[in-house]
This record gives C-alpha cells, structure tokens and sequence, in this order.
C-alpha cells in the first residue's frame, strides 16, 4: 500500500481510520468519498489507477477537459454543452483566484509574477485537484482546464521566463508530482481548442477582465508555444488522454457549428 493519508475534499472530510483500523477500516471511513485502489487491481478500473486514491464510481463517469490559451473561448464552448442534459460542465475557479479571504492572487501575480507567482500556482493547484476530485453527478463531465495544464502550462512559462525562483518551481513540482503519483485524476479526452495568440489578445481585450490588462501578446504566445509543444509536438510532458483538436480562430456562429459537429467525438469519451 502506498499511501496513508486524510483527504480532505471541499465537502467531506475522512478520518485517517486506516492509523488504527487497518485496510478494511480505511475502506469503511472512505465509504461514498475515496477508495483506495489495490495496487495489483486489474480490469474494471481505469489505467493507471492502482495504487492511488480513487473518487468512488469515477471509473463510470467520463471526463473531456477544454484545454486553451486565455481568452481563447473555453468558457463559451463549455456554456455551449452545458444545455446538454448528459453532460455537467465545470469552470475554471477564476473567482477563488481573485479572491481568498479577502486577497487578490491572480492580480497580484500579474503585477510582480517573481515574488506572487508561487502563491498564486500554489493555490490554483490545490483548487484544480478539488475541481478534479469533486462527485460527478452526470455521465459524462465537462471541464476548463486540468492539474496537468495548471503545471505544464502556467508553472513552466513563469519559470522558463525567469519570473519564478528555481526553489518555487521544485516545491510546486514536488506537490504536482506528489499528487499525481499518489491520487488518481481520470481524464478521458482532451478538448484543444487552437487559437492564434493574435486572436485571443483581440478576445482578451474585449473581455476587458481587471486583472489581465496588463497581458501582452508576447505572453499569449508563450503560452500558445507550450500547449503547442504539449498537446501538438508531443515534445515536452505527458499528455493523459487523446487529444481532439478544434480551430477555434473562428466568428462564433461558426464555432458553434463546429462544436455541433464534434458533440459525437466528445460524447464518444463516455462510451
Ligand atoms: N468564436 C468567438 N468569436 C469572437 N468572440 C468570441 C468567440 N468565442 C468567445 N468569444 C469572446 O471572447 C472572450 C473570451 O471568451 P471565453 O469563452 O471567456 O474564453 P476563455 O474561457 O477561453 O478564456 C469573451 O468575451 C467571449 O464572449
Ligand atoms: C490555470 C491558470 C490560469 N492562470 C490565469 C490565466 C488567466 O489570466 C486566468 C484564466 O483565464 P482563462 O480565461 O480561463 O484562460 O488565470 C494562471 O495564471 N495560472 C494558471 O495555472
């Protein structure tokens, strides 16, 4: 057994029973949370999956992340399959990242990324692990972004640009490594939605969020050049389910038409 943890979820917190109880006992207090899959399990659970923390009955639900630039139209396409009565779809917690208890991460990491971006990382990773970890309450869930976008993404550009100490780039890849080898996070298919980084300043611009007006095009094409290398080239970090790839540089009419198009190929992740 590898682990011995309490997990603690947004919702639930579980007892550390198996200090005392032992393997069953861990498997009572996890009860309707987590499961701890036995590391030689076999069929019927996802691969990949022995060994770690399992939300239970998540290897019967299907999980599609949109993955994108900024600004690139996540949102947009996830409110567009929210109509769908099969599909639960999931935000970014943008909110949260402007708001914890009062303090303003997300704008403080724009303005001084070298002394703010660890702070900011830190907790987008915790809140993505929670998105990923909560009950799924439809077939198939639809979500923006990933844990695995949030460090191979957003973590790499802050520290390949020289915005973020070498020592917060290894206790963030510590934790992201950590949580990956340790608890399991199904994703089934990833939706990439490819832009142009011209056309998400334009999109960026006429959101006109507070914090990101500060956001040049150089930034938008850093990060294009990593989703390009990770979900494209294949050429830096694992990628943890098949890709499918939509233009996204179109007028929304015809964004909607395209997605209309691939609602087949999206829902297929559920079968
Ligand atoms: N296909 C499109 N054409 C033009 N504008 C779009 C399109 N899709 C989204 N937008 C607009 O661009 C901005 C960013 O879209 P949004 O869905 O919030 O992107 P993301 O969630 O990827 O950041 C919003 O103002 C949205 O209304
Ligand atoms: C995941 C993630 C996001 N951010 C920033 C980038 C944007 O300013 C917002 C997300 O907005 P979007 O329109 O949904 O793209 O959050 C970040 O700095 N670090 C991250 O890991």
């Amino acid at each position: 057994m590898s682990v011995c943890v309490t997990l603690v979820s947004a919702r639930r917190a579980v007892a550390p029973a198996c200090l005392w109880a032992g393997w069953s006992g861990w498997r009572k207090a996890c009860a309707g949370g987590f499961r701890l899959v036995p590391s030689r399990a076999r069929s019927g659970t996802r691969p990949g999956a022995a060994g770690k923390l399992l939300r239970d009955g998540e290897d019967r639900k299907a999980v599609i992340c949109v993955e994108g630039n900024i600004a690139s139209g996540k949102t947009t396409c996830l409110e567009y399959f929210s109509k769908t009565s099969s599909i639960e779809v999931l935000t970014e917690p943008i909110s949260k990242w402007r708001d914890v208890r009062g303090h303003n991460p997300l704008a403080l990491m724009y303005q001084d990324p070298q002394r703010w971006g660890i702070t900011l990382q830190t907790y987008v990773q915790l809140t993505m692990l929670d998105r990923h970890l909560s009950a799924v309450g439809a077939p198939v869930r639809m979500m923006e972004r990933s844990l695995f976008s949030a460090k191979y993404i957003f973590v790499e550009n802050l520290f390949r640009s020289g915005k973020m100490p070498e020592v917060d780039y290894a206790v963030l890849s510590e934790w992201f490594d950590w949580i990956t080898a340790n608890i399991c996070i199904p994703v089934d298919l990833i939706v990439y939605l490819q832009t142009s980084p011209q056309t998400c300043h334009e999109r960026l611009k006429q959101r006109c969020r507070e914090e990101e007006k500060v956001i040049p095009l150089e930034y938008l094409e850093s990060i294009h050049q990593l989703y390009e290398e990770w979900l494209i080239r294949r050429s830096s970090w694992p990628v943890p389910a098949p890709v499918l790839v939509i233009p996204a540089d179109h007028n929304l009419q015809r964004m909607l038409h395209q997605y209309e198009e691939n609602r087949a190929k999206i829902l297929a992740a559920s079968l």
